[in-house]
């Protein structure tokens, strides 16, 4: 069982933006889902576990080992697919896979063509592998990141964003990818799409401007606001009046009408009806919470 343990871990750069604030998480194999709105602070986490930056203060342990102290102990053993990673030479799949390889550290000639060839049929990109990257759709493009990032068996991977722009079949596909790498590894993905990490991560958080704002297991979290979520449909031009008077978490339009989603222990009115909570629910409920907490 593989362990990064993240400590306090706060970041503040040179410009003075505090990016990340008090950051203590406890991760092990499976898929980690860190869910956050722009600029909440992922990709800063992301990078500073990754070792590519250090924190301003903390500690991040993988496997037991100082990865501040010693960054290589985690590069060896980390895969890293980046929010932007599309810079690609005109050479094929195969070609650039092995350079990839080269670069890791897997020296012997036999070894790497055995597993650029696994990993090219396990992104199912084996047969396009004589075409350049260039010329891959942006689903192959982020499989082809995933088995650049499976290189040398990582007990990390870490993918940031992997599914912004892609369709949904590609979505699909990749988190399917994704689902099956986790099971003996961790995998922390970073994403600000609620369905993204709803049915495959074991474990989420969810980040606001620099701090885990809740932790857990995404059906007991779900669970934990069962029955204080409530619907109405409202005309448009009353949304404001609605903000003042209850604890509007979103609004949403179905098929052009404004539904608005309230947050309440009790029915606030008899026109309010009761819905089935899912991740996002919850997502908008700790958002709005957060927000007050801050507005006090
Ligand atoms: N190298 C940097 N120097 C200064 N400020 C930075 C740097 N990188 C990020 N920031 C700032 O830190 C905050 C968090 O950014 P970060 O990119 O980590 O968020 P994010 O959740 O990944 O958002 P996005 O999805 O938009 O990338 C933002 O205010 C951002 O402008």
């Amino acid at each position: 069982m593989n362990t990064l343990v993240i400590e306090n871990v706060s970041k503040t750069y040179s410009n003075g933006v505090k990016a990340l604030d008090s950051i203590n998480l406890n991760i092990s194999n499976g898929m980690f889902g860190l869910l956050g709105a722009n600029g909440a602070g992922k990709s800063s986490l992301m990078r500073t576990i990754a070792a590519l930056q250090k924190p301003s203060a903390g500690s991040i342990e993988f496997n037991e080992v100082d990865i501040i102290e010693t960054p290589q102990s985690v590069r060896q053993n980390l895969g890293y697919l980046p929010q932007e990673f599309d810079v690609y030479p005109k050479i094929s799949a195969q070609k650039l896979l092995d350079h990839f390889a080269v670069l890791k550290g897997i020296l012997n000639k036999k070894e790497r063509n055995a597993q650029v060839r696994a990993l090219l049929q396990q992104t199912n990109l084996y047969q396009h592998r004589k075409k350049s990257v260039h010329t891959f759709s942006g689903g192959m493009k982020q499989r082809f990141g995933i088995a650049q990032a499976l290189l040398g068996n990582p007990q990390l991977i870490i993918v940031d964003e992997p599914t912004a722009g892609l369709d949904p079949e590609e979505r699909h596909r990749f988190l399917n990818l994704l689902s099956e790498i986790g099971q003996n590894i961790i995998v922390i993905l970073s994403t600000h799409i609620v369905e993204d990490i709803q049915e495959l991560c074991t474990q989420i958080a969810i980040l606001a401007q620099g701090k885990i704002i809740s932790k857990g297991n995404p059906s007991i979290l779900v669970e934990s606001i069962s029955g204080t979520i409530w619907s109405k449909i409202i005309s448009k031009d009353k949304l404001e009046e609605y903000k003042k008077n209850y604890q509007v978490i979103s609004t949403r339009l179905i098929a052009g009408e404004t539904q608005i989603r309230v947050l309440s222990d009790q029915q606030p009115t008899s026109e309010f009806k009761t819905v089935t909570v899912g991740l996002e629910d919850y997502y908008f409920a700790q958002m709005f919470l957060n927000q007050s907490l801050k507005n006090e």
